[in-house]
């Protein structure tokens, strides 16, 4: 998933944050933008991007799955009667969405042999007619976005006649809108479609408008794409596109069509209902049990597996929930931890037995790793400090990020940002892949719901994902987790009793700093009132007796 695309990096890295340092961890992205500046961004909107906003809001239930599937718009016409015009003003009439994408059928133009190119080149390829058109793929490439699957589409370039090599990846729409002349013309992807649109322009100001686009973006001469028009486009309109208009539910002009849009936004925000719904604060509160160290997880948690209480271990959680640790000290121990909790993960990794030949001549009958695909996955930012830790026990291990982010005042979840390993972007690889799912504890488990999602939204298989974390709350989200995603082995080193609401100041002061500080002075933590804190702050579950915010203590 990328924010705010179809605008070149360094625009958009200043509407993202105007001072160009690193994406903002704790507020939500749309605080960034001004509304003039997000309006321009969605008329520009690219196709075959993926559009958001204010990040994805929970799209599953307590149970781990799928709560709806994305809503899907079908737009037709002739060439250059303006859908994707239509399909961008829809966008932005949608105003706050929370993912969108403009898919386009010309993604899926059949590869060429060459002799179709020399025809092409020669504008004597017929591009209009439906059987130029890969529907199969087209249709099975939407069914995956549609069910909340990622999905690789072609891309096709237009100066070159051809379906390139690379592929492009889309993921974590919740509104599809599909574009094409034929979009309404293959019944199997009709079905797939929650609405549809045609729309109707006259000939003279579609062929007007086709020269004009043609030879400025296409590479083509005015004689050339005349031709063309007349031998291929005009004919396949009038056998293909233009009956097609009947499936519609809806025409809009191809010109003045503002109000048509407006109805249409309208329509499709009535139908995306808010599916939020406060899974954190269900999710923390499901059943509540009082767990402590001492008790036998595995009846519970059949697939928690903590880290053998050593006095070794005892020492260096001792130093990592003690608020005086001083920060490098803080980063050895944790990086330490990180090593011993990977190497506990590690285990779950399948292997093979291997022979091989001692120095001394003698056959040593041992094991190698037998999965061809293993990275890591952080969730950003606590999920940070564990990849130190997975580096020293996989060496060059691939490693990904997901940053997830509460929303300001209800401290639900938001996917802002998912930047994947390409053995979990690709399904034929993410099916065999193992993941290594890092985030510093596991509270109300909210963070690791959505991640978890994510990966089998992928095609990861459940016992392929193993979560690798510094402290469960026992009375958390964990038993929901385990629940919904009975086979995901979570690897811990510790059990904490209790996990509380609280609500947290923006620039609260590291804890040495406010200790040193004279009460009154900068960087004093002041006391304020639960109305003074819901107004500034923000909403956290504190997890203790805890560590603290991981993050921070080892980044700052
Ligand atoms: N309602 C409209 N008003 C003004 N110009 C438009 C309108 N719709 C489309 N256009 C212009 O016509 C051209 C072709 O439109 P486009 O949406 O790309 O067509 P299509 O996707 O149907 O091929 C573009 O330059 C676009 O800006
Ligand atoms: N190599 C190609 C492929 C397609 N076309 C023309 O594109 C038209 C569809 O795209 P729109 O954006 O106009 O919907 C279609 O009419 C094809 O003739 C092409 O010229 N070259």
């Amino acid at each position: 998933m990328q924010n705010i695309e179809g605008v070149d990096k360094k625009k958009q890295a200043q509407l993202l944050d105007p001072s160009g340092a690193r994406p903002p961890l704790s507020r939500s992205i749309t605080t960034t933008l001004n509304p003039s500046a997000r309006s321009e961004v969605l008329l520009q909107a690219k196709k075959n991007t993926i559009l958001t906003s204010h990040g994805r809001p929970p799209w599953y239930g307590e149970d781990g799955k799928h709560l709806s599937e994305a809503f899907v718009i079908g737009i037709a016409g002739g060439s250059a009667s303006g859908k994707t015009h239509v399909a961008r003003c829809i966008v932005q009439a949608l105003g706050s969405i929370p993912t969108v994408v403009i898919l386009s059928q010309d993604s899926f133009y059949k590869r060429h042999s060459p002799e179709d190119l020399k025809l092409a080149f020669a504008n004597r390829y017929d591009f209009d007619h439906p059987d130029a058109i890969d529907m199969p793929l087209f249709a099975s490439c939407l069914a995956d976005l549609k069910a909340g699957r990622q999905s690789n589409i072609p891309i096709y370039s237009f100066k070159d006649h051809q379906r390139l090599d690379e592929t492009k990846y889309l993921y974590g729409a919740s509104i599809i809108i599909v574009e094409g002349i034929l979009a309404l013309h293959d019944p199997e992807l009709r079905s797939l479609y929650d609405l549809k649109i045609f729309v109707q322009c006259d000939s003279d100001l579609m062929l007007a408008r086709r020269i004009r686009r043609d030879v400025h973006e296409r590479g083509r001469s005015v004689e050339g794409v005349l031709e063309q028009y007349l031998r291929y486009v005009k004919p396949a309109y009038d056998n293909f596109v233009q009956p097609t208009s009947r499936y519609a539910d809806i025409i809009v002009p191809g010109s003045d069509n503002t109000v048509a849009i407006d109805l249409i936004a309208t329509h499709i925000r009535r139908k995306i209902d808010d599916r939020s719904s406060y899974l954190r604060e269900r999710l923390a509160k499901i059943a509540p049990r009082d767990l402590t160290p001492g008790d036998c997880y595995d009846q519970y948690f059949p697939n928690l597996i903590v880290l053998p209480q050593t006095p070794q271990v005892r020492g260096i959680f001792t130093i990592l929930r003690d608020r005086t640790t001083p920060r490098e000290d803080f980063i050895f121990f944790t990086d330490r931890l990180s090593t011993y909790l990977s190497e506990k993960a590690v285990e779950f990794l399948p292997f093979k037995p291997r022979t091989v030949t001692t120095p001394v001549g003698a056959a040593y009958h041992g094991k190698e790793l037998s999965v061809e695909h293993v990275c890591g996955v952080s969730i950003l930012r606590s999920g940070g400090p564990l990849e130190q830790g997975l580096r020293r026990v996989i060496q060059d291990i691939r490693m990904g990020s997901l940053l997830i982010q509460s929303e300001v005042h209800t401290g639900e979840p938001l996917l802002l940002h998912s930047m994947l390993p390409v053995c979990i972007r690709q399904r034929n690889l993410a099916q065999n892949s193992y993941v290594f799912l890092l985030d510093a504890q596991i509270g109300t488990g909210a963070a690791a719901f959505m991640a978890i999602r994510v990966l089998l939204d992928h095609g990861v298989p459940q016992e392929n994902i193993i979560f690798v974390t510094f402290i469960v709350a026992a009375c958390g989200g964990v038993r929901v987790l385990q629940r919904a995603f009975p086979r995901v082995r979570i690897v811990c080193g510790a059990v904490d009793p209790v996990l509380r609401e609280s609500w947290a100041l923006w620039d609260t002061p590291p804890p040495q700093e406010a200790k040193e500080s004279e009460p009154g002075t900068p960087g004093t933590p002041t006391v304020k009132t639960k109305q003074e804190a819901e107004a500034e702050g923000r909403k956290v579950w504190v997890v203790e007796p805890g560590m603290g915010h991981i993050g921070d203590r080892y980044y700052l």
